[in-house]
């Protein structure tokens, strides 16, 4: 989609119906802070009768008790009601706000693998916590503050014409300046605000960076360095947060003063007509409170029309990501896989390109079911592509991936994705306990198969020895794995899954070449006997697979069984030469 077709569409395209669900909320938490706002807008007036009564000695007893009856009851009225239109605005806020991030989350897990390519994390997070937060703002805080604005100021507006037209014209004229400022100043305040939180959250990124890679800074003992590079992350911010604050620290007195000059008018003006007899002691103290009580909404409307400045930026970012819909779609009569499959893969002259970059050349391969196939060649040559494409990560740009004879692209995406079991290069491990990462299917899977898992890919007694067993946390909560355990653990998750087609890309580099054979020889006794590949550099691996396919730029550049290859005296038997040269050096 377009920009401009982005920016044509209405702002509230995903968060109008969310709005409207709540919109029974918000119109109550709004009439209810018109009911405190008129009745904050009474008190001055039964106080001004009070004081003119007082001072010219005609107030009695029970004229004093009423008027304080009705100020309590109004008091009680506005504490309780200021409860209630927080409740319901600021709640519908949060509820607003939790709805949006449930639908941004939905939308990042059905989004496919090449919106995550381009997408930075530290992008996506800021969507989810920042942006989702200036949403909320605006139509919590922001909202309110705009009905504060019209209710607060129509009213006592209203009181004050009610006591002296000229007087109130006067003591207008400061505060419409203090609204002027507020309104200029607003988006100046908001840019700079922004370039705050930009150096704010690279600064964060630093950090967030050198503690990931604090192992590194230390073996290359780059400390100075890593020292240097916060310090100028850490000056820009407090180069651009003191311009903020001279901004600002300007605009907040300002205000004060123009608050002050009103009241000024308000002693001078009121003071003669008060000295002429035509205006009560009673009306010049109402008077004050009413300055006093418009000051804030003048002021409000400034934070306002920032918030929303800022949520209407943010609901753009939001929107332009909920808008996009996967690349990697089902069809509508996709073919659910009811029992199991074959495990039958073809690659008929698969093309994969990117950028105009052929990663995939015309590639086309057979494997039958049950048979072990390994996949070897240079970096880049396209070997984790392959898995990419059978798993729908991708679709090829020309070409078919079938599986049993069906073109991948027909099956249900669930479906086809729960027969493949995939141990990727970039081992995962979630913050969580031995057994969940381990049993992550939606499966129904007991003890009795996570241990056969594990005893399959040679972890189960490492486990065993931790004495929390499948419980042990692992990652920054709990215990470190080793490289090799931690590739073990992800291959028992596959294992878990019983898949028709298991790949191990790269899975077994971390590990010593018996467990290697062991964890290989095991699955060759699985009873399912998967369709398996292997994908690897290390000859070791790949001489006890069925047929290897050796990869060169997007192509398969030789094919056939381990001894096949070798007497092709080729790219394969090269490394293989290689690999033997340095195991015998490994060994003396
Ligand atoms: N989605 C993508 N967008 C752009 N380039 C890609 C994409 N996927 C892969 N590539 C590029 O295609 C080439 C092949 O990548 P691939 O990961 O398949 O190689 P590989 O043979 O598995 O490499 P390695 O041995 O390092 O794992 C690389 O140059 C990679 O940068």
């Amino acid at each position: 989609m377009s920009n401009t077709e982005t920016k044509q569409k209405s702002i509230w395209r995903h968060l109008g119906p969310i709005i409207r669900k709540y919109w029974v909320r918000y119109l109550c938490g709004i009439l209810i802070l018109a009911a405190v706002d008129i009745s904050q807008t009474i008190i001055p007036g039964i106080t001004a009768t009070v004081i003119d009564d007082l001072s010219s000695f005609t107030a009695t007893a029970h004229t004093l008790l009423v008027a304080l009856l009705q100020i309590s009851a109004l008091v009680a009225g506005i504490t309780v009601g200021r409860y209630f239109w927080r409740f319901l605005i600021w709640g519908s806020a949060r509820y607003l706000e939790q709805e949006v991030r449930d639908n941004l989350f939905a939308k990042y897990l059905e989004l496919s693998a090449d919106f995550h390519d381009v997408h930075k994390t530290g992008d996506l997070m800021a969507l989810v916590t920042n942006d989702l937060e200036a949403v909320r703002q605006s139509l919590g805080d922001g909202l309110l503050m705009i009905s504060d604005f019209f209710i607060m100021t129509t009213f006592t507006l209203i009181a004050m014409l009610r006591f002296n037209r000229a007087l109130t014209l006067l003591a207008l004229i400061p505060l419409a300046l203090i609204a002027l400022i507020v309104t200029r100043a607003g988006p100046l305040v908001f840019k700079l605000f922004k370039r705050v939180q930009d150096a704010f959250s690279a600064l964060t990124d630093y950090v967030e960076e050198a503690m990931t890679g604090m192992r590194i800074i230390k073996v290359f003992t780059r400390e100075k360095d890593a020292a240097r590079g916060l310090r100028v992350k850490a000056m820009d911010l407090q180069r651009r947060d003191i311009h903020l604050i001279k901004i600002w620290g300007l605009a907040g007195p300002l205000i004060d003063f123009l608050g002050a000059i009103s009241v000024l008018v308000l002693l001078w003006y009121g003071g003669i007509l008060a000295t002429r007899g035509t205006f009560t002691i009673g009306g010049l103290v109402a008077f004050n409170t009413y300055i006093g009580m418009l000051a804030w909404p003048m002021t409000a409307l400034g934070q306002a029309i920032n918030l929303f400045q800022r949520g209407q930026a943010s609901a753009a970012r939001i929107n332009e990501i909920l808008d996009r819909s996967s690349t990697i779609q089902e069809l509508p009569d996709a073919v659910s896989i009811e029992g199991e499959l074959r495990g039958d893969v073809d690659f008929e002259h698969v093309t994969f390109e990117r950028e105009g970059h052929k990663i995939l050349d015309d590639v086309s391969f057979h494997i039958a079911s049950g048979e072990k196939i390994g996949i070897i060649g240079p970096i880049g040559s396209g070997k984790t592509t392959i898995v990419s494409l059978l798993t729908r990560a991708y679709d090829p740009s020309a070409g078919k991936v079938l599986v049993d004879g069906v073109d991948v692209r027909r099956y249900r995406l669930k479906d086809l994705r729960r027969a493949i079991g995939v141990v990727t290069q970039d081992v995962f491990l979630f913050s969580d306990s031995l057994e969940e990462n381990i049993n992550v299917t939606d499966l129904p899977v007991g003890e009795k198969e996570i241990g056969e898992a594990t005893k399959q890919s040679d972890i189960y007694n490492n486990i065993s020895e931790f004495k929390d067993e499948f419980g042990t946390i692992v990652g920054e909560r709990g215990v470190t794995l080793s490289g090799g355990e931690k590739q073990r653990v992800t291959i028992a998750r596959a294992f878990l899954k019983k898949p028709r087609i298991l790949v191990l890309d790269d899975a077994l580099s971390a590990v010593d070449a018996d467990t290697e054979k062991h964890i290989l020889d095991n699955i060759a006794g699985f009873t399912s006997r998967p369709t398996t590949i292997v994908i690897s550099n290390r000859i070791s691996a790949l001489r006890q697979m069925d047929r290897v396919l050796v990869l060169n730029a997007g192509r398969v550049a030789e094919e056939g069984t381990h001894s096949a290859l070798l007497r092709k005296h080729d790219w394969y038997w090269r490394v293989f030469r290689r690999q033997l040269v340095e195991h015998k050096v490994e060994k003396e």
